[in-house]
């Protein structure tokens, strides 16, 4: 039988863009939390919060939204984490925790770490699910559904408070795996970073060839390049912040990136068939895998 009792007394969401908000409307549908409140610098992100009702209260200010909040959710770009961490550091009660929703996770260690105070469980995680979208008009519950969520505890977390997290991943519908912060930046560069960085160049190349005009790049853009426009439409200050805090892993697997591509343009040059059809092959087998494993 499904447990239904709520997790979390008061939680309360600093920033309340498309993952605070989508988490806030699963904590709600789920009934994971007894009252979900928000804080967000921009007086119009909590306005709109409050219009579409995702929030008990919404405030700007980080301080009032933490009075009596089991569970403090930080939603904001990974590079407004020390500001953060500094700002409600001085208002965090004894056995609160605080757990991120950041695409990198050493800088969270890093930069909210110092600000937490004794007694204070900082549980940092990742929900591996979203979309182009921005602000909490483009937020919906079921958006970590079946995705996973990764939480990196550093060795000395609280295992009741790690357990907590984990357990409010999983009844909005995610699948969690713990592992360490500096191991999930180095996954998540190949799996996501290099991705969106592959995609905000091939973008920026395509509307600045002087023979193919801007409108049409936009006309012929059914396939593939559309994808990639998908990608490339993503949040820009978001994005600045994963490449400034994951700079070492993601130079590294762009280097390796850089070595294979040239490789292909070598076999391309070299009229190399075999090489280019045994490489097609084998990343097709991939991508069916990935499917498969899917819908297991
Ligand atoms: N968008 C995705 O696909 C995705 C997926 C997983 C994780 N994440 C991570 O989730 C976090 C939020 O991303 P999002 O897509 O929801 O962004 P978003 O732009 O939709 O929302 C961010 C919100 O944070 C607020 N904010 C910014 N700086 C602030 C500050 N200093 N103090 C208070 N509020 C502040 C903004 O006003 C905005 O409302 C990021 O750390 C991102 O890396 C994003
Ligand atoms: O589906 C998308 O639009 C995404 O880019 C989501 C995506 C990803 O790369 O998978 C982007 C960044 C997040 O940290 C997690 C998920």
């Amino acid at each position: 039988m499904t447990d239904i009792s709520p997790l979390f007394g008061r939680v309360a969401i600093i920033g309340i863009g498309l993952i605070g908000s989508s988490l806030a409307r699963a904590l709600v549908e789920y009934r994971l939390a007894q009252e979900v409140v928000c804080a967000d610098r921009s007086a119009e992100a909590c306005a709109k919060a409050m219009e579409l009702g995702i929030v008990a209260t919404a405030t700007t200010d980080l301080a009032d939204a933490l009075e009596g909040s089991e569970l403090v959710v930080l939603a904001t770009p990974v590079g407004s984490f020390a500001e953060v961490g500094e700002r409600i550091g001085p208002h965090l009660r004894p056995g609160t925790i605080v757990t991120d929703v950041g695409s990198v996770k050493q800088a969270v260690l890093r930069d909210v770490g110092p600000h937490i105070p004794a007694g204070v469980h900082l549980i940092p995680g990742h929900p591996v699910a979203g979309t182009e979208h921005s602000g909490p008009e483009s937020g919906f519950a079921t958006l970590f559904e079946g995705r996973w969520c990764i939480l990196t505890p550093p060795p000395a977390a609280n295992p009741e408070a790690v357990a907590k997290v984990e357990e409010m991943w999983r009844r909005v519908g995610s699948k969690v795996e713990l592992m360490e912060a500096n191991h999930h930046d180095r996954v998540l560069a190949i799996t996501s970073h290099l991705p969106h960085l592959i995609a905000y160049t091939i973008v920026g190349t395509a509307s600045d060839l002087e023979e193919s005009t801007q409108s049409e790049v936009i006309k012929f853009s059914a396939g593939g390049f559309r994808d990639f426009t998908r990608i490339a439409a993503s949040d820009p200050i978001m994005w600045r912040d994963i490449f400034l805090n994951n700079r070492e892993a993601v130079l590294e697997v762009l280097q390796r990136f850089t070595e294979d591509l040239t490789a292909l343009q070598r076999a391309i040059r070299w009229g190399e068939g075999q090489h280019l059809q045994d490489h097609f092959t084998k990343t097709r087998a991939i991508r069916r895998g990935i499917i498969d494993a899917r819908q297991a």
